[in-house]
Order: C-alpha cells, then sequence, then structure tokens
C-alpha cells in the first residue's frame, strides 16, 4: 500500500490539540479539513508539495508557499503538511502551507562534528540508501559509518549500495566493504555491469523489492552512480507507465532533496546538496549503536566510557582482541574510534557537560 497516497487521517499522528476540547476559534483554526500533501521539494520558499484528493485518483503538484504563522518553523522534504488556499495545480497558482503534521523520523545533521546546529535534511523516511563505489571514487567507511550513525539517531533503516563491482578485484567483496559489515543486520546490495555501465539486473530486482512501499533517502559522494540508478528505477517504470517522477529533470536546479516516486508504490529522496553526515548532535553512545557488532562488549566499559582507549576505561579493545567481534574486530573498533575522534573536535569539558546531561 502506498504510504503516499492514502493519507487518511488513521495513517497521520496528529499533533494533540493542545487547547484540548475547547472549541477553536476564528483566530487559531486547526486547519484539519484542509487538504494533506506531501513536501517533494523546497526551493527558496517555495514548497513543491504532492496532492491527492482523499477517496481520488487525482493527484496533482501544487506549489505553496508557508503562512506567516509558520515562519519560524523548517518544512523540509517529506513532510506532510495541510493546504489550504487554492490547491488546483493550475499555472502560476500558489496554496498556503497552514500546519505541519508530526513527524515520524527526522534525518538531521550538524554543519560539521563541532557545531551542534542542526540541519534537518528528511522528514518522515523509512530507509536510508548509502551509495558508494567499489572503485572511481573509492569507498570510505568512515562515511558509511557516518551515515549509520545518522540512520540510527534518526529512527530509519540502513541500506548499502555498492555499484561498479565490475570495477573491483573481487567483484563478490569489492573493496572489501561486504565482509567490514557482515556482522551487522542490515541489507547489502552489490551492482556492476561492464559493458552498460548501470545497474545489474540483479540489484536492481533487489532494490526495488526493498524500496517498495518505503521513502528511502540517497546519499552518496558524487559520481557513485546515484542518477544511474534512480533513472534505472524510474526509466523501467516509465516503460510500463507507471512512473511519476514529480519533478523529474528540474532536480538539479536545487540544492535541496527531491523526493521522487518509484513504482511500485515507493519514494526515493535524492539530497544532492549533502553530500556528508556531521554527527555534532549524536552522542558517542548513539555513534556505538551504529556499530552493533561491538555494543556488547562495551557492557564492561566504565560508566560514562567514551570508549576511547582502555586507559579510559574502555572495555572493547581487551574483547576484541579475544576474538569475540570476529576476523574483522580489530578493523571495526579502528572505524568506531576514527568516527568518534573526528566528534571530539569539541573541548573536552563540553563532552563533558553533555555526557553529565544524560
Ligand atoms: N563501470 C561502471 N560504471 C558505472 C556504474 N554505475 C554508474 N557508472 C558510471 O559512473 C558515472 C557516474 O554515475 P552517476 O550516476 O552520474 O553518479 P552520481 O552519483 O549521480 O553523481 P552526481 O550526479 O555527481 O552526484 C557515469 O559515467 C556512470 O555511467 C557501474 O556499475 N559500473
Ligand atoms: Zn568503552
Amino acid at each position: 500500500m502506498n504510504r503516499w497516497d492514502s493519507w487518511d487521517e488513521s495513517r497521520v499522528r496528529v499533533r494533540p490539540n493542545k487547547r484540548g476540547s475547547r472549541p477553536r476559534t476564528k483566530e487559531t483554526p486547526d486547519y484539519s479539513d484542509a487538504e494533506l500533501a506531501r513536501v517533494v521539494q523546497v526551493d527558496r520558499g517555495r514548497y513543491t508539495c504532492f496532492l491527492e484528493a482523499r477517496g481520488s485518483a487525482s493527484e496533482r503538484v501544487v506549489t505553496a508557499m508557508r503562512a506567516k504563522a509558520l515562519r519560524r518553523s523548517p518544512v523540509v522534504p517529506g513532510d506532510i503538511v495541510r493546504l489550504v488556499g487554492d490547491t488546483s495545480a493550475a499555472a502560476g497558482t500558489l496554496a498556503r502551507l497552514v500546519r505541519v503534521e508530526e513527524r515520524r523520523t527526522l534525518l538531521r545533521r550538524s554543519a560539521d562534528d563541532t557545531d551542534e546546529a542542526e540541519r534537518v535534511i528528511v522528514a518522515n523516511a523509512d530507509q536510508l540508501l548509502i551509495v558508494v563505489a567499489s572503485a572511481d571514487p573509492e569507498p570510505r567507511t568512515g562515511f558509511i559509518d557516518r551515515a549509520l550513525a545518522a540512520a540510527y539517531d534518526a529512527g530509519i533503516e540502513p541500506i548499502l549500495l555498492i555499484t561498479k563491482a565490475d570495477l573491483a578485484q573481487d567483484p563478490t567483496d569489492p573493496a572489501g566493504l561486504v565482509s567490514h559489515y557482515l556482522q551487522l543486520e542490515f541489507p547489502i546490495v552489490i551492482s556492476g555491469h561492464e559493458e552498460q555501465q548501470q545497474l545489474s539486473p540483479a540489484a536492481l530486482d533487489r532494490l526495488r523489492e526493498l524500496l517498495a512501499g518505503q521513502v528511502t533517502v540517497l546519499i552518496g559522494h558524487s559520481g557513485v552512480g546515484k542518477s544511474t540508478m534512480v533513472n534505472a528505477l524510474t526509466g523501467a517504470d516509465r516503460a510500463t507507465g507507471g512512473v511519476n517522477a514529480v519533478t523529474g529533470r528540474g532536480r538539479h536546479t536545487s540544492s535541496s532533496a527531491v523526493a521522487l516516486q518509484v513504482n511500485p508504490d515507493g519514494w526515493v529522496v535524492d539530497t544532492p546538496g549533502v553530500r556528508s553526515f556531521g554527527l555534532a548532535h549524536v552522542h558517542p553512545d548513539d555513534v556505538l549503536a551504529a556499530f552493533e557488532d561491538l555494543v556488547e562488549g562495551s557492557e564492561s566499559c566504565e560508566p560514562g566510557c567514551l570508549h576511547e582507549s582502555p586507559a579510559g576505561g574502555c572495555a572493547l579493545d581487551a574483547w576484541v582482541k579475544q576474538g569475540h567481534a570476529g576476523h574483522n574486530g580489530p578493523a571495526r573498533l579502528a572505524s568506531l574510534r576514527n568516527l568518534l575522534h573526528s566528534l571530539s573536535g569539541s573541548p573536552e569539558d563540553e563532552r563533558e557537560k553533555r555526557l553529565g546531561a544524560t
């Protein structure tokens, strides 16, 4: 069932009415009758919204502006919003965006690892599809680990897509990445077609299966094959007449994220402006949560352990040495430490303060 085209009230958690059961007044309408839409792109104060009249098959793309009362509330791709005014989608018309529904998930990042100011990237995503290439450009576990931490922080499921396997020495484990993440339970899809430079049919099938009915955010460095993948997913659908690429080619004109509809009943949110995740808003223990295979070993750490070294009371080194995290344990611990070190650029006392607060 397409979670975006059946927006009946039961599927959308509506913010509880702070005013209790008191009758609404004209001054504070709650707009629960206003039309529900999904924000698919944000560009200089204009919100491209995908709208479907409930109980009808009439989908349309409406451009809206935020109502004055929402001036200070960020509205991001993936948000479910209420629209009033002209929602006809006729050329030159503008609807008014009057309310943002409660978000199920929120993918965030900091500008960098030391700046705790958060930026929201996408709302209501179910999955994060992390795309790396086997080569050209070389994959970096640091990038993958970072993306994993951001996904777990947001409460969304990660998927790893490794493209260009045809360029790798060992196509079954391109760049040794698969063995690095083998202990973790998220899906890994490997793709690469020498001749056509595109997704292999098996990878495409697997992706369709994983993306069906889900809102999936795409992240990956330039040149790893994201467009190739999106085109393969939407292009094949276009041939069968089922696709609705909401904003199609226009996506390159903006650096904001954009949602593209892919059949069967899934959405892919491309994030052209986002190439890395600052994680200053994520606690070290939440970073550790992205290293599921090491979490058990941290049970013997000293309370408040930052997992930085045995001298600091970290039990992970001994645990990994005993072989509990398998053959790749030492490499995994090194990856964790790399990520934690890049986060500890903030002054030590700041970090202590944050730890003390939890
Ligand atoms: N050899 C090989 N080349 C591929 C594969 N997938 C994509 N490519 C090529 O890699 C290049 C970059 O692919 P894109 O899809 O444009 O990469 P992108 O991630 O969208 O890059 P940006 O738009 O810059 O973010 C293109 O020349 C593709 O043809 C693959 O599996 N194998
Ligand atoms: Zn520790």
